[in-house]
């Protein structure tokens, strides 16, 4: 039997032919460890209160059982063939008593040190309390990079498909450049399904090509499939999967990108069986969001819904293989990207929510301020890149950034401006729709989308110019009425009217009232549109005071609810309330302005 090696020095006799019966167990291939090992190590653990540490080859044998801590080891003389380049082919997994798993300085230098496959600390506290483990996920001229994950649970860890990982460090390590996981570029290959609905699978393709690339990943390829039901495991047919695996080698792709949302089993199924980072739409948009966050409030929403999407998707090993390699997915406002842990996220996601609450408090009492004031307010809404925050410059000289980009505006920004009759009224911009917006994106924007719901008008800006317009009007009355703002004003605005050499088309995006073609970069026609505005806001309310007998008091609690009051006076002949009421409501109560009847 192979001898215990370390500081065995005053350990008992049973206790050291416990740690020789380690060399017994196997680990069954590409698998981290079993259960059975890894609680027979912490039972031991537990008794010596010193780190005890396992040796793993990738054939599932244990090579090697020491006590103390990794910098101790002095490993037995491994395969040979390996390039200096290369990992060892060892695995070190060892126990750290107090519970804590989270690997120390030590362990990391000489997890570099040794090149393990990975290196993985148990916390023992009553038991197997936790793991972390680290590996060597590229290298620069003289450093390797390490990335660490965890704490996760025994389980976790046990899901997590070795064989799949080494194989790909050892893909990014044989390479001569450096290959810093983190400046790898990104080489995407895109699959749709084509539904045969209202989205055309070639035009959606060509979208998620554009969010792609705004993410900053290059686009390689496409691929689509005809479907009517997806498939439980995979989303698309298995031949198509196959098809999928040869056509990313022949273009170099190194990430999938799902133009749909897949199940946390759909993307780790399909990972495992591409032996590729798979992501979907939901994830790509909230790494652009991740990216673009600037305000405080902006970036707290995206981590809370980045955080509500990977919650599912915990375990196993999808979010490890989707961390490898840095990139889309794996960007985030927070400290706390990498976390794999479940009480951890739970708890993250509480405080976010808490503090989302009370700026949102902070903001109704602007807005109420505002409404005291009675500035009528409107929102310009519309899908990304509709020309809304250009709209905002013209109207406003707001300096609002507009760029030829999706999701260029994320914070809502609110400026005055001027109607032709000298009124002032409040115009805000706000983050831009898509169609498959997350849905944890929208509830975790809802915040500052409460702009819109509050508005006295909404203005619909529309890129009259792009092929897909009238996919995108359907894809924003998708999220007003999610937001619950369905039957708010609306102003629908035809933008960019300047690229339409068609004027038949215009006439038919006429049709229908309150709509106007402009072009906001040119400015045609946005003398016209403040008319409207003003138009629109003044019939959106109707300013009168009401004289309310004393023994129908009980009216006024109702006016607050939902009418503006400026102002109420007890008087002698009854309550003078001062109000702007929308107008089927002044039908109502017009009986009581004095005179009136
Ligand atoms: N030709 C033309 N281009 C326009 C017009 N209005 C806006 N654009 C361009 O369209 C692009 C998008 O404009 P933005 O104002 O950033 O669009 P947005 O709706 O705010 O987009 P997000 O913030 O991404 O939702 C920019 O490149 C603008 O210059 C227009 O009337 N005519
Ligand atoms: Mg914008």
């Amino acid at each position: 039997m192979p001898e215990v090696h370390g500081e065995k020095d005053g350990l008992k006799k049973v206790l050291i032919d416990s740690l020789e019966q380690l060399y017994q167990y196997t680990v069954p291939f590409g698998q981290t460890i079993t259960t059975e090992l890894a609680q027979a190590m912490a039972a031991i653990a537990e008794q010596l209160n010193r780190e005890i540490a396992v040796y793993i080859n990738r054939r599932g044998i244990v090579v090697q059982v020491a006590v103390g801590d990794t910098k101790t080891v002095t490993l037995p003389a491994t395969d040979g063939r390996r390039s200096p380049g290369r990992l060892s082919g060892i695995r070190c997994i060892h126990t750290h008593p107090g519970g804590d798993s989270r690997l120390s300085s030590i362990d990391v230098a000489s997890l570099k040190k040794l090149r393990f496959d990975i290196m993985a600390a148990i916390g023992i506290k009553n038991g197997i309390h936790e793991i972390s483990f680290g590996f060597i996920s590229g290298h620069t001229a003289d450093e390797y990079d390490v990335r660490t994950v965890g704490p996760i649970s025994l389980k976790e860890f046990i899901q997590i498909d070795l064989g799949y990982l080494t194989n790909q460090l050892e893909r990014l390590l044989d390479s001569k450049e450096a290959v810093s996981t983190m400046a790898q570029s990104e080489k995407a290959l895109l699959v749709g399904v084509d539904r045969q609905g209202d989205w055309d699978v070639s035009h959606s393709l060509s979208e998620l090509a554009q969010l792609t690339e705004t993410a900053g990943a290059e686009v390689v390829g496409s691929v689509w499939q005809k479907r009517s039901r997806m498939d439980a495991a995979y989303f698309i047919g298995r031949g198509k999967v196959q098809e999928i695996s040869l056509v990313r080698q022949e273009l170099g792709a190194n990430i999938i990108i799902f133009d749909d949302e897949l199940s946390p089993a759909q993307q780790r199924n399909l990972e495992q069986a591409l032996g590729i980072k798979v992501i979907d739409r939901p994830a790509l948009i909230l790494d652009i969001f991740a990216q673009r966050a600037q305000s405080h409030e902006g970036k707290l929403q995206v981590e809370l819904a980045q955080l509500k999407y990977n919650l599912p998707r915990l375990g196993g090993q999808g979010l490890v293989l989707s961390r490898l390699g840095g990139g889309i997915g794996t960007r985030g406002p927070g400290e706390t990207k990498l976390e794999v842990d479940r009480r951890r996220i739970r708890s993250r996601i509480n405080d976010i929510e808490q503090e989302i609450e009370s700026l949102k408090k902070h903001r109704a009492l602007h807005r109420e301020r505002r409404q005291a004031a009675r500035v009528p307010t409107t929102a310009l809404i519309g899908y990304t890149n509709a020309g809304k925050s250009t709209l905002l410059n013209k109207l406003t000289a707001a300096g609002v950034l507009a760029e030829d980009k999706l999701f260029a505006t994320l914070d809502s920004t609110t400026r005055r401006s001027i109607l032709p009759g000298g009124k002032e009224f409040l115009l805000t911009d706000t983050v831009g729709f898509i169609q498959k917006l997350p849905h944890q994106l929208i509830a975790a924007f809802r915040g500052t989308l409460e702009e819109v719901v509050q508005a006295d008008l909404l203005l619909h800006i529309i890129d009259a110019s792009h092929p897909q317009y009238e996919q995108h009007i359907q894809a924003v009355y998708q999220v007003l009425r999610e937001l619950g703002a369905e039957t708010k004003p609306v102003i629908t605005v035809f933008n960019k009217m300047d690229k339409l050499d068609n004027p038949h088309i215009t006439g038919r995006m006429l049709r229908e009232p309150n709509t106007i073609a402009v072009s906001a970069e040119n400015g045609t026609n946005l003398d016209k549109l403040l008319v409207m505005i003003e138009d629109n806001l003044k019939a959106t309310t109707v300013d009168a005071t009401l004289l309310i007998p004393y023994d129908q008091s009980g009216l006024i609690a109702k006016l607050y609810d939902l009418a503006t009051v400026y102002s109420v006076a007890y008087e002698e002949a009854g309550i003078a309330v001062a109000v702007s009421l929308p107008p089927e409501q002044f039908e109502r109560y017009k009986k009581y302005i004095p005179g009136e009847e």
